[in-house]
């Protein structure tokens, strides 16, 4: 197609006239008449002169109608030249230049609407197409020339086709509109039948001839492909990753219960290793270690440390009496008692078999103190089985220059002491007094 005959002929006429009267203006001979004009001026003005100088008789004879034509001709010869050929070759040549100017732009600006990427629709107020550019024919599916002059609306698909034309009406009566300067998705129809997804971009502009509208279309078929192939893509992803994620938490659920089942054996381990099976209270080999932890604290910082050794008076009785498992209860609840007494930084164990001992921090005056009142609570217990229960006990300190094993040694020689003395009785190396002993 040839291209500028795709631009609309009124509009390619006004604008030649424009630029051709533009060219004639800036020339010293803006127009035909005024050649007209200086050509009569001069006849009408050498005729009145031959009239004036020749008699008028001779105005009527042949022969001087004749020369009085020759002279005039001849008179007027320069100025036919000068006033009327010379102006009018410059103006015909300046119409040419103009034109030819005019065809250039046009077809440069023909070329350059042609070779944009969007397609490019002008409209006027009514909505017929005036200018369709090689961009919108491809996008369109149709040749510009079947367009032209048709209403827009044809090319656009329901619902859009049936609003257009109200469309355009309450613009041109209200001047109200959304689309004007924006760019909004739109549909469009290809070929006639193929309805796609389109960018348009409205403009508006006032022409001689009234206002224009210029749509820039953007056919957005391919980008709406794919983005709903994105879209498909993450939702897939999504679903993925959604169905992964449950199966790594299943697994770390099962993992934490794995880790916690483990801690929960650890501990279990732990406190099979370190506790005494029957009461729970320490077992010797814990006490054993954490009794040189304390001695080497009391090494290093000085710090007082006491050992209390104790047993339960006459437990063979007890065994003998109410049988052996109540002597086991007897001693768990003897070793609850301990436990809801004695402080957490307190180190209650069992020795083995009825007796017990607690490593505290203090010196011997005060775990004597300590002594003597978990003494007298022992005493004032009612056990449900068997009713009130005594304890002996022996207290020692240790000391940083003493053999730890000696001062446990005391302690127990202290209690066999008590047990010598009279039982539920305390016996201290020195000789201790406290305000809490009854
Ligand atoms: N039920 C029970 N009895 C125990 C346990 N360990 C030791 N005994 C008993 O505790 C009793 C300790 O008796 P003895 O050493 O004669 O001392 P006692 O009868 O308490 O007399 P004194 O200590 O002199 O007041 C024994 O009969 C042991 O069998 C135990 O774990 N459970």
């Amino acid at each position: 197609m040839n291209a500028p005959e795709k631009l609309d002929e009124s509009a390619v006429n006004r604008q030649k006239a424009d630029l051709g009267g533009e060219n004639i203006r800036k020339s010293n001979f803006s127009a035909p008449s005024r050649v007209l004009i200086v050509f009569l001026v001069w006849t009408f003005g050498i005729d009145l002169m031959l009239s004036l100088l020749l008699p008028n008789p001779q105005i009527l004879s042949w022969p001087f109608a004749f020369l009085h034509v020759a002279i005039l001709m001849i008179a007027l010869a320069p100025v036919y030249y000068l006033s009327l050929y010379l102006p009018l070759r410059y103006y015909v040549r300046t119409s040419r230049h103009a034109t030819q100017t005019l065809q250039e732009t046009l077809d440069k600006v023909q070329k350059i609407v042609d070779s944009a990427f969007d397609g490019i629709i002008v409209i006027n107020e009514q909505g017929h197409i005036e200018a369709f550019n090689a961009a919108a024919e491809k996008i369109f599916g149709q040749p510009a020339a079947a367009v032209l002059g048709k209403n827009i609306s044809t090319l656009m698909p329901e619902p859009y086709r049936s609003q257009h034309d109200a469309f355009l009406a309450r613009y041109a009566s209200t001047g109200k509109t959304k689309i004007i300067g924006e760019g909004r998705e739109l549909k469009a129809l290809r070929n006639g039948t193929e309805v796609f997804p389109i960018e348009l971009h409205v403009t508006e502009t006032d022409t001689q001839s009234g206002r224009r509208f210029v749509g820039t279309i953007r056919d957005i078929s391919r980008r709406k492909r794919d983005e709903a192939e994105l879209k498909l893509a993450n939702e897939k992803l999504e679903e993925r990753v959604a169905s992964r994620t449950a199966e790594l938490e299943q697994v770390n659920a099962a993992l934490n219960k794995e880790i916690a089942e483990r801690k929960r054996i650890e501990a279990r381990l732990h406190e099979f290793a370190t506790t005494d099976a029957l009461t729970g209270a320490l077992n010797r080999r814990e006490f054993d270690r954490l009794l040189i932890n304390e001695y080497e604290k009391l090494k290093r910082h000085g710090t007082p440390l006491s050992i209390i050794l104790f047993d339960v008076d006459r437990f063979k009785q007890v065994n003998d009496r109410y049988g052996h498992l109540v002597g086991d209860k007897v001693l768990v609840e003897l070793a609850q008692l301990l436990k809801t007494t004695l402080r957490r930084s307190d180190i209650f164990a069992r020795w083995g078999g009825e007796e017990f001992v607690i490593l505290a921090h203090g010196n011997a005056q005060q775990i004597y103190c300590l002594a003597e009142k978990i003494r007298t609570l022992i005493a004032a217990h009612v056990f449900p089985e068997v009713g009130y229960l005594t304890c002996s006990f022996g207290v020692a300190e240790f000391s940083d220059k003493a053999a730890m094993m000696n001062t446990i040694g005391t302690a127990d020689k202290l209690l066999y002491a008590a047990k010598a003395n009279g039982r539920n009785r305390t016996e201290v190396e020195s000789d201790e007094s406290c305000l809490l002993a009854s």
